[in-house]
């Protein structure tokens, strides 16, 4: 056989011939033919013979049929509705609501489905009574009868007018007989019948009659439920969607009678909608269906909150999972939380707290991260973040620690119920209060730190916080779940902004493994609002609808956008909607659950009443006001080290006190170098005399130190578990 590589191959040969004139004429045809009996390889001897890098099409391609039976991907045998507990209840319990809502719905009508067919019998007793006379009198063959007079053919109008006659006798005799038995019928129930039998004989036959003489346009009885009508998927619909998208390359393949795409299974239903999943043709990838989202649900003739595309992740990036939901996300009916009611949470365990497009649960494990979440005002992002505040406190053990810096009051729900610290406002005052405690909170993730590292490995083998240890009151490595909305406010605040970022930064990191969970939200996701050392350490992101790719990516991830993860795509109606990345898997769409501040209040007073059964109701929830933390918890040592730049082996402890005042004026303001000596004393820190020039050029000694004392004392501290 020819490959097509043959000719470019000789041709090149030709080439190079032709630039060296002492070589032979080349025969095209000749070393065509001998090239197929002697395909060149890496053993041909002839070194200028290019090598063939396609395999000839005989020879085995890729794994055999063993090794594409262990990479083949096997479809369930029992479809995931059947084996979960929970769809099959939730599925059945839809049914048996809608069936009872229509038996309902009719039974509470059927009094005015009777007045109406009553009211409707006189007409149906005059169609009847017509119907049956033009019956009688063979009205059906007038228009034959008269068109064969219109052609004045005597003999086919003889034919017609003796069988109409026959007809109309026979038919007159039916009716007369039909007649006198109803009459007889209608004797003998009105004589022998009870009364019961009388009434329900007339009311069918009023209700008959009733039925009968029903216009088209006025149905009696109306539908209880109008079922959405949502078309089947078939092929030829996605391809005329994908056709409509303008992508070049599908465009050409279609142009040319091909499909444009290849479809790797059938379409099938999954979940409330159909799924349809293939091959896009080379180069075209699953981001440019995403990007046309709006034109593929023009072209599918769907509403936009139907229309899904997404890539999957161990599939290459032209392959198109097409899910196309049969109601739009944001109106389908939801599956009731299961918590809306009862029930407690362990954090250590993931919790439903969304769903996905199919209408399945979607979980989240909040011990271990550390969340933001951002979007665009009014999509739900403070309903989001009080959802997950009110998980948390469903766990008794949980320390909850709540800051609505918006000041609407949307976070009281939890905050008054069962906050060990809570704080609604934006006030220097509020902003005071969540420095003071994040300053504690920073002491607590120390000495958690420490404690973690003194536990024997048999009891933390993993270095983080368990369920069991959090149950040890003794160790006190409780979950504490901080969540702070618009937390902007604190990140740009003049004064305390730059503390507050670092704190929260140092959260981020160590929190997840000490049992401290920080969940953020802002409404203005850049860099100022959510600083990059936290948004780029959180190890979970909600982003409801957000306006751009910056934002898109400061909340999902760095290049999240250019992966197809871009919730600029949702809609102003997808409120509660939103892209999740965490739990380990890739971005999904997830519209959270709807609990509204009634609802909120309810949770809230349960969670109150399982920790006071706990005995763990305490700090603000029981309005206790926040202990002193016995003045700035600073550490002392990073800040001269940070006033100390590292050219500066010797300074003077004024010129320190002098600096540190500047770097914290409102903990070392006023402070002279005896304070310095006497604060640097219980790290093991030696006042030496220092020799250097003053501020007017005067060479003199003073008291100092030497930089290198700080650091040996900083690097001892850290390493010594336990030391302050
Ligand atoms: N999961 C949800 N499902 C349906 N609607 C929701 C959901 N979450 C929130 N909403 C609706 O969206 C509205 C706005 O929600 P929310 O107050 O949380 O927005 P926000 O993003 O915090 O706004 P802002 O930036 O002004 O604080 C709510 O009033 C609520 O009606």
């Amino acid at each position: 056989m020819k490959h097509p590589d043959d000719d470019y191959e000789l041709f090149n040969r030709l080439e190079a011939e032709m630039a060296d004139p002492g070589a032979d004429v080349v025969d095209l045809d000749k070393a065509r033919a001998a090239r197929e009996s002697t395909p060149a390889g890496p053993e041909s001897d002839d070194p200028a013979a290019a090598v063939m890098v396609d395999r000839p099409t005989t020879a085995a391609a890729g794994p055999g049929y063993l090794g594409r039976l262990a990479t083949a991907k096997r479809r369930d045998v029992v479809p995931l509705w059947l084996r979960s507990l929970a769809e099959l209840r939730t599925a059945t319990g839809w049914v048996a609501r809608h069936y009872a809502h229509v038996v309902g719905y009719h039974a509470l009508r059927t009094p005015v489905y009777a007045a109406r067919l009553s009211l409707q019998a006189p007409t149906g007793l005059a169609r009847f009574v017509g119907g049956s006379m033009r019956w009688v009198a063979d009205r059906e063959g007038e228009p034959v009868r008269l068109a064969a007079v219109r052609r004045e053919d005597p003999a086919e109008y003889l034919k017609l007018s003796r069988q109409r006659d026959g007809r109309v006798r026979l038919r007159t005799l039916v009716a007369v007989l039909g007649m006198f038995t109803g009459l007889g019928l209608a004797i003998a129930l009105y004589v022998l019948a009870p009364d019961w039998l009388q009434a329900l004989s007339v009311g069918a036959l009023v209700l008959a009659l009733g039925a009968h003489g029903r216009k088209a346009d006025a149905p009696v009885i109306h539908r209880a439920v109008e079922v959405p009508k949502a078309s089947k998927l078939t092929s030829d619909i996605v391809l005329r969607a994908l056709g409509s998208l303008g992508i070049p390359a599908i465009n050409q393949a279609q142009g040319k009678g091909r499909d444009g795409f290849e479809f790797t299974a059938p379409i099938t239903r999954d979940g409330p909608g159909w799924r349809a999943e293939g091959n896009l043709p080379y180069g075209v990838t699953v981001t440019d269906v995403i990007e046309r989202r709006e034109r593929l649900a023009s072209g599918l003739r769907r509403p936009l909150g139907c229309v899904w595309p997404e890539a999957v992740s161990d599939e290459h990036t032209g392959h198109l999972v097409l899910w196309v939901g049969d109601q739009d996300m944001s109106k389908a009916k939801k599956p009731a939380w299961p918590l809306l009611k009862s029930g407690t949470v362990d954090l250590f365990k993931p919790v439903a707290f969304g769903t996905d497009q199919r209408g399945r649960w979607v979980e989240i494990t909040l011990m271990y991260i550390a969340a933001v979440i951002g979007a665009i005002p009014r999509m739900g992002k403070t309903f989001l973040l009080r959802l997950l505040l009110l998980i948390a406190a469903l766990d008794p053990r949980a320390e909850l620690h709540t800051y609505d810096l918006k000041g609407t009051g949307d976070l009281d729900p939890v905050g008054n119920a069962v906050s060990h610290r809570h704080r609604a406002g934006d006030e220097e005052e509020d902003i005071e209060y969540a420095v003071r405690n994040l300053r504690a909170l920073r002491e607590e993730l120390r000495r958690r730190a420490k404690m973690i590292r003194s536990l024997p490995r048999d009891i933390c083998p993993e270095s983080k916080v368990t369920s069991q240890l959090a149950d040890k009151h003794s160790l006190g490595l409780h979950p504490i779940v901080i969540g702070a909305d618009e937390c902007q406010v604190w990140f740009e605040h003049d004064k305390y902004g730059k503390e507050l970022e670092e704190i929260c930064t140092d959260l981020v990191k160590r929190g997840p493994a000490t049992g401290i969970v920080l969940l953020l939200a802002t409404q203005r996701p850049d860099a100022k609002a959510l600083p990059t050392g936290i948004s780029a350490n959180a190890s979970a992101r909600f982003c409801l609808k957000v306006m751009g790719q910056l934002e898109n990516d400061m909340v999902l991830g760095t290049s999240a956008y250019k992966r197809g993860v871009r919730a600029t795509m949702f809609s102003w109606a997808d409120k509660g909607i939103h892209y999740f990345i965490g739990e380990g898997s890739d971005a999904r769409i997830v519209g959270s659950v709807y609990v509204d501040a009634p609802a909120a209040e309810a949770i809230g007073a349960r969670a109150r009443k399982v920790r006071e059964l706990a005995g763990t109701l305490a700090g603000y929830a029981l309005g206790e006001a926040p202990e002193d933390t016995g003045g700035p918890s600073y550490d002392l040592l990073a800040d001269v080290a940070a006033v100390v730049p590292e050219a500066e082996e010797r300074v003077w402890n004024e010129r320190i006190a002098a600096r540190l005042a500047e770097l914290r004026p409102d903990v070392y303001g006023g402070w002279k170098g005896e304070n310095v000596t006497s604060a640097l004393k219980p790290h093991g820190i030696r006042t030496r005399d220092v020799a250097g020039t003053t501020d007017d050029g005067t060479r003199t000694t003073r008291r100092g130190i030497v930089r290198a004392d700080i650091l040996n004392a900083m690097t001892e501290r850290n390493e010594k578990p336990g030391a302050a």
